[in-house]
């Protein structure tokens, strides 16, 4: 169960919280309603939610709201919900509930209803990147001058607008797809659900591209920065409560830098574990927790942190210019 505050339409349907239940600190939840969640953009993608489907198991909130007012809005949040059948609670101390998560972790947790018992299961054990990543090839931003392969991990949406945008077409591919025999300008690894560790088919892929050396760039973001970093033979661990929310502070490590990140993981990187050559690029300036690596000479550089600009900051999309951090 995670604590969690950002626009729910996004923050319910990101990939990233696969067999999750959301609980958001955010006392009144509800009351913008919810967006046209079938209405796809010029490239065919969601145009106002970052995937298909709700992807959290369940949602817990304080004080829920069935009316709602905002100029997009189609349908409450409860319809929503109750078309995708996924639970949702109210009437939740989720305060009280938020002092518990701090004190102990991350917590398993399931929603029951009378007379309709369910097994408890841990996601964590799961290779949630299988369910959610795509099963056949898709090209978006057909014709455009830089041939990105995007390993869908459970990519949001705005991630490939943003690179569609900067020039990319954009071949997203199955999370298992073999990528050296590809060919592509670019590398590109998405954000994703889970335990990193357990995707060891991707993470096998990527180290053979990064010790085939080849020139092209490769970046990752979160789930993406993992892969990239036990590629380079770094060590991922769980985190006892995980950094989410859109305030997140972190620092570029070259610059000095300083961002207000969104964030939503569960996992980190130990910086300490990077093999020679490789250096961190981000911390977060809270914590100190990994936000990124980059490799000393070649063009192998992630975040941790979500650099795009829905529902959050938009002073770090700069860093999806291939060109603009490494
Ligand atoms: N947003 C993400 O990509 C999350 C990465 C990973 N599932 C984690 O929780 O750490």
């Amino acid at each position: 169960m995670w604590i969690y505050w950002l626009r729910y339409p996004e923050a319910l349907t990101d990939p990233s919280y696969r067999g999750q239940i959301l609980t958001l600190t955010y006392p009144i939840v509800g009351n913008y309603g919810v967006p046209n969640t079938q209405e796809l953009d010029e490239l065919g993608l969601r145009k106002h939610v970052e995937s298909a489907n709700i992807q959290v198991s369940g949602l817990l909130v304080q004080d829920y709201s069935n009316e709602y007012s905002h100029w997009n809005s189609v349908k409450s949040l409860g319809q929503w919900l109750q078309e995708e059948k996924v639970p949702a609670l109210f009437g939740i101390d989720t305060r009280m509930l938020t002092k518990i998560i701090r004190d102990k972790g991350t917590v398993l947790a399931k929603i029951e209803f009378d007379g309709q018992p369910i097994e408890i299961s841990d996601p964590n054990q799961k290779n949630l990147i299988a369910e959610v990543s795509t099963k056949e090839i898709k090209v978006f931003g057909k014709g455009n001058p830089i041939k990105v392969v995007a390993v869908d991990c459970g990519v949001k949406h705005n991630i490939i607008r943003l690179l569609v945008k900067r020039g990319a077409e954009v071949h997203l591919v199955p999370w298992d797809q073999d990528l050296l025999s590809l060919d592509y300008d670019g590398l590109f690894i998405s954000n994703g659900p889970g335990d990193p560790s357990l995707a060891e088919t991707l993470i096998n892929n990527v180290r053979k591209v990064l010790e085939s050396d080849r020139p092209q760039p490769v970046f990752g973001i979160c789930m993406g920065n993992q892969i990239t970093a036990l590629a380079a033979g770094a060590k991922s661990y769980k985190l006892p409560m995980g950094n989410r929310g859109q305030n997140q502070p972190v620092l570029n490590v070259m610059t000095g830098q300083a961002f207000i990140t969104a964030q939503n993981h569960g996992y980190g990187i130990d910086s300490k574990s990077l093999p020679a050559g490789w250096s961190p690029l981000f911390v977060n300036a809270n914590d100190g927790t990994n936000e990124g690596i980059m490799h000393n000479t070649k063009p192998v550089f992630t975040a941790q942190f979500h650099p795009e600009a829905k529902g959050g900051p938009t002073d770090t999309e700069v860093i999806k210019d291939f060109d603009g951090v490494a």
